[in-house]
């Protein structure tokens, strides 16, 4: 039997078989220890990304007051922040959690939705990069505005009109330029360090056709990478995979958008070891 640890084990040998033992490593401790993640998000996700995280065994917390970010942040295992319906009155929340969190030591993650939307969202986004969070996840499109710093023509809003392949080298590079690990989803989810890609390719279409599922997962990470801060990759690409595996186990279920969100919170849920061991999809790209 190997004596290193499970996370030494994965990087070592991609092999599926390696990573589907560490994904349900991660989310057995996710499960064991329920870590707090604080959530500064949008109206229309609060209620899928609470659900998730506590259908994977993470405790949610939806605080955003400005009054209240230095007693609780500090508290949070992980801090989540997505810009998906920013107004002036958040921004300084959002600012002072993500300042507060990488005071404590504790992992922050970004989700720009739709950053190429204004200028303004351009600018917000721009600043919390500079805060130091430990993962980005976003859709191509995001992923790509947020690297070049650019506004895209014809943005269509919160939904990508790029594919993930198309969005790999501006993630390198936001990667390297930011610090953090960038995660792009889509058919396959790419994840990286500026160095080493990784891909992740469980998931359907489906779940593009739900709102606010990229929000979850991206609060998903954030519990993942709670229970695992010295190797945020990992974590990040484990989350995104347990989560597109609960989309594939409740579309067996699913007559629709509408069924599947409810199957697929159900199916994370219930996830077993020997569903995840079997069917985690991650690989080494490069
Ligand atoms: N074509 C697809 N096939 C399988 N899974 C997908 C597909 N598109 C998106 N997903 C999954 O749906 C979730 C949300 O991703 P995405 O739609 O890209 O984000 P967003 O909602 O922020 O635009 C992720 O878990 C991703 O892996
Ligand atoms: C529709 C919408 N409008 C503002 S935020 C939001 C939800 C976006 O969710 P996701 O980024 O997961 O598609
Ligand atoms: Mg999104």
């Amino acid at each position: 039997m190997s004596d290193m640890a499970g996370g030494e084990e994965a990087a070592a040998d991609g092999s599926a078989a390696r990573w589907g033992r560490r994904a349900w490593e991660l989310l057995e401790r996710v499960r064991a220890r329920a870590p707090l993640v604080q959530c500064i998000t949008n109206f229309v996700s609060m209620d899928l990304m609470a659900n998730a995280l506590l259908a994977a065994g993470a405790s949610p917390a939806m605080v955003h007051s400005l009054r209240e970010i230095d007693d609780f942040t500090p508290r949070a295992d992980a801090l989540c922040v997505n810009l998906g319906t920013l107004s002036d009155g958040w921004l300084p929340s959002m600012r002072a959690a993500a300042a507060a969190a990488a005071r404590s030591s504790r992992p922050w993650i970004l989700d720009p939705v739709a950053v190429s939307a204004s200028e303004f969202r351009m600018e917000a986004c721009l600043g919390l990069v500079a805060l130091w969070p430990t993962v980005i996840r976003g859709n191509p499109s995001e992923i790509i505005a947020l690297s070049s710093a650019c506004r895209v023509r014809d943005s269509k809003g919160v939904d990508s009109f790029h594919e993930s392949p198309d969005a790999v080298e501006s993630a390198k590079s936001l990667a390297q330029s930011s610090g953090a690990i960038v995660a792009v989803s889509g058919a396959t989810d790419f994840i990286t360090d500026g160095q080493i890609v990784v891909a992740a390719q469980n998931g359907v279409a489906m779940m593009q056709k739900i709102t606010a599922t990229g929000c979850a997962v991206t609060a998903l990470i954030a519990a993942f990478v709670a229970v695992e801060p010295s190797n945020p990759l990992e974590a990040t690409s484990c989350a995104l995979s347990i989560f597109g595996l609960a989309g594939e186990l409740g579309m067996e279920m699913a007559n629709g958008p509408a069924s599947l969100r409810v199957h697929m919170i159900d199916s994370l849920h219930g996830l077993h070891e020997h569903t995840v061991a079997s069917r985690i999809k991650i690989s080494l790209v490069s």
